[in-house]
């Protein structure tokens, strides 16, 4: 089967690093440091894209590689890096049995160039891997969701999907019982989920609700105000007849949701035309939920252009959703941006 092992190596890179990113997570320090875009970095997210880009190309040397982060800050800043370094070394000598498959990082100089092999311009052409080693910083920080997400694009087009969301309850009817699900797809082959915890369990497999009436569907948001529209969504979700409250997720975890039937809907309206969503952002959810039988579009129905380069500048916002309620749903997007003559 096509990318089997694409897919294993992008299981076992998110798994590992999402030792790291817990570890910081529960933890006091988390080594902020505010970007020239005014978003939040953490010594997590470097540190998990040290550890995922090492394995990346340890396996697949000639593939390019899109990642969020690069390590300019911590060239700036030598406390920071040897927090980042001292992670991600202790990450390293507690998966030893991984170095084979995965690799090794010998020391922080190195660390700085394995994260620097993620600023790849992306485009139409070739292998490129979209990279976002903590997707929801802001969730992440305030302790809530937050996904560690790779993807493989192919000559354009997603074709391995992989994520980890480490707070997503196990079972969604047991909210207080085991958390974290990994999640991953290759496109034709389905989506399967499976606990974080159980690194060699076969993922079972996964499908978007059977849910056909607004009335009885749920849609998903982001949390952030500043990331989606919130009060578009609402008016969306109202004209529908959608009754029920919206599931606010930080990070890719509403793909996460959407795909394993825990929603119907995922609405990102944009709160601003300038703003180009990022490739990494959406590459392994998109083909998660498209796995699990959903249907993803921009907010004007046009499917995501990941031919592009780093961002998707030719799409506007995402409007993902089950397959019988999607062609409604664009057309109630429609109607609202119409209204407000974007
Ligand atoms: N103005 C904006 N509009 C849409 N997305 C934005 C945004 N500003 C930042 N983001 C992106 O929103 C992502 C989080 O999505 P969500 O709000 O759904 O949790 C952030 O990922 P990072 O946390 O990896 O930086 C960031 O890339
Ligand atoms: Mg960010
Ligand atoms: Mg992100
Ligand atoms: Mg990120």
């Amino acid at each position: 089967m096509p990318y089997t092992n694409e897919r294993r190596i992008a299981e076992l890179a998110i798994q590992r690093a999402c030792i790291l990113t817990e570890r910081v997570y529960n933890s006091q320090v988390k080594g902020t440091i505010m970007k020239g875009d005014k978003s939040p970095v953490t010594i997590a997210d470097f540190g998990a894209q040290a550890l995922i880009i090492s394995s990346v190309s340890h396996a697949f040397p000639e593939d390019s590689i899109v990642g969020e982060e690069d390590s300019s800050d911590l060239r700036a800043d030598k406390a920071k890096r040897d927090l980042v370094w001292g992670l991600v070394k202790d990450t390293l000598d507690a998966t030893k049995d991984l170095t084979s498959e995965l690799g090794d990082i010998k020391d922080s100089e190195e660390m700085l160039a394995v994260i620097d092999r993620g600023t790849h311009q992306g485009g139409a052409v070739g292998r490129i891997w979209a990279l976002d080693p903590i997707d929801g910083t802001k969730g992440f920080l305030r302790g809530d969701q937050y996904a560690v997400c790779l993807g493989l694009i192919v000559d354009g087009k997603v074709q391995v999907g992989a994520l980890v969301c480490p707070n997503l309850p196990v079972d969604p009817e047991a909210p207080e019982g085991e958390k974290g699900i990994l999640l991953s797809a290759v496109r034709g082959q389905g989506a399967t989920m499976r606990p974080w915890s159980t690194p060699s369990a076969q993922g079972t497999p996964i499908s978007m609700s059977s849910v056909t009436d607004f009335s009885k569907a749920r849609f998903c948001e982001g949390v952030e105000a500043g990331h989606s529209s919130h009060s578009e969504q609402a008016s969306i979700a109202k004209s529908l007849g959608i009754t029920a409250p919206s599931i606010q997720l930080d990070s890719q975890a509403k793909y996460a949701s959407i795909s394993r039937g825990v929603g119907e809907i995922y609405l990102r309206l944009p709160v601003s035309l300038s703003y180009e969503e990022k490739i990494w952002d959406h590459a392994a959810g998109s083909l998660i939920v498209e796995e699990a039988g959903g249907v993803i579009t921009d907010i004007y129905g046009k499917e995501l252009d990941f031919r592009q380069g780093r961002t998707l500048r030719a799409n506007k916002g995402i409007v993902a959703a089950q397959t019988a309620l999607h062609p409604a749903v664009l057309k109630a997007v429609k109607e609202e941006l119409k209204v407000l003559e974007l």
